[in-house]
């Protein structure tokens, strides 16, 4: 059995990693954490985990998390980076579901998230765990960076056609709308019911920190240094990511010709559905589950326009770090993580 740690345990994100480690036949969830909620029982939180979990909340001591195989960080930003060099040394391997180790450019993470790396040896080392396109250095590493929720919905959807050199890239847009758990769960104003409900408003249109980390990896995926114009939303949705795509390409392809491109680049990827040609994959039809579905339309010759959804919990957050522990660890890439989603 994997013996595992979750760093975070009362967040969005830390709870849909109980959800999806608690019946992995794998793994012993041993240690869980909240500093606020040390001694308290987790199902006494999270009612649904009721029969499931006879955990209880401890503090995030080193002495508990030196004794596991892997620990999760599902915590805010300059968390993980304090913690993981000592977990490393001791031979624990770490998932960071935070971004202390997305971006490589410690400079680059200092100008978008406002602090200095403190574990700039470590993020030497860290592997960006999007198991699709980096799935043998995930087979091979300590320390992997979960990817944000809108990057994996955006990099999913373009990398096929970046990678070969097909469309212009100068000329990228993503328009991205998420559920408000992407948010996470603290108590902010723009949260509440009366200000998410009924409306729909953009945020970070002159700059979001997902951008920089979607430009690096779709970069080093076609080999261009490359820009992107990413313009996400708040929806009034609980969870889902829908990322509209936007390119053209260098020559014109006939539409069958781009399907084939997707469908032989994903062909045998458990997570990733390429849909039929001219499809509109919606948010509900991931919600819960470990997959990211893709449409391709080509509305006027050379314009092309990807659709890429994913529940921001599981393939943007929780079931990602699953599907990379299970690399990790050598287990099946999709042990645990077979859930169909949920209707309606
Ligand atoms: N929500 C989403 O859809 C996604 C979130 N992410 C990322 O995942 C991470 C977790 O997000 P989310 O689940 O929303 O929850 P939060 O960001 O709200 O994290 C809360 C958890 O972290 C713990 N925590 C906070 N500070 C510390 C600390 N200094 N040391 C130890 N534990 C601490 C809290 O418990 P306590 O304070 O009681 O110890 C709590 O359990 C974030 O980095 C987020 O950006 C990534 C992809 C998608
Ligand atoms: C709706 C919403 O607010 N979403 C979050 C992204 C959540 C995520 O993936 O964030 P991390 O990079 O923090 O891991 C945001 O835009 O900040």
């Amino acid at each position: 059995m994997i013996h595992v740690g979750i760093v975070g345990g009362t967040g969005y994100t830390g709870v849909e990693l109980l959800r999806l480690l608690l019946p992995h036949p794998e793994v012993e969830v041993t240690v869980i954490t909240s500093r606020a909620e040390a001694g308290q029982r987790v199902d006494e939180h999270f009612p649904n985990l009721r029969g499931h979990c006879d955990l209880c909340y401890t503090t995030p001591d080193p002495a508990l998390l030196d004794q596991l195989d892997v620990v999760f960080f599902a915590t805010p930003h300059g968390v993980a980076m304090d913690r993981a060099p000592e977990l490393l040394a001791k031979g624990v391997r770490v998932i960071d579901l935070g971004a202390d180790f997305r971006l490589s450019d410690t400079e680059v993470f200092a100008q978008w998230y406002g602090m200095a790396h403190r574990a700039p040896a470590a993020l030497a080392e860290a592997c960006y765990g999007l198991p699709e396109y980096y799935r043998a250095q995930v087979s091979e590493a300590r320390l992997v960076a979960n990817p944000g929720c809108y990057p994996t919905a955006v990099i999913l959807g373009f990398a096929p056609l970046l990678a070969t050199g097909l469309l212009n890239e100068e000329l990228l847009i993503a328009d991205c709308k998420s559920g408000v758990s992407g948010a996470g769960r603290s108590a902010k104003v723009g949260l509440l019911l009366p200000e998410a409900a009924d409306s729909v408003s953009a945020y970070g249109v002159s700059g979001h920190r997902h951008r920089p980390e979607i430009e690096a990896v779709l970069s080093a995926i076609s080999g261009t240094e490359l820009e992107m114009q990413f313009t996400p939303h708040l929806m009034p949705m609980i969870r889902g990511i829908h990322a509209t795509l936007y390119g053209r390409l260098r020559r014109p392809m006939r539409d069958t010709a781009l399907q084939e491109l997707y469908a032989r680049r994903y062909a045998g990827e458990p997570f990733v559905d390429v849909m039929p040609f001219g499809s509109h994959p919606a948010t509900r039809s991931v919600r819960g589950a470990n997959v990211c579905r893709i449409a391709l339309h080509q509305p006027r010759p050379g314009q092309v326009v990807i659709l890429s959804v994913i529940d921001n919990l599981v393939k943007g957050a929780a079931g990602q770090a699953v599907q990379n522990m299970n690399r990790m660890f050598s287990l099946p890439e999709d042990l645990g993580l077979a859930h169909v989603a949920l209707l309606p």
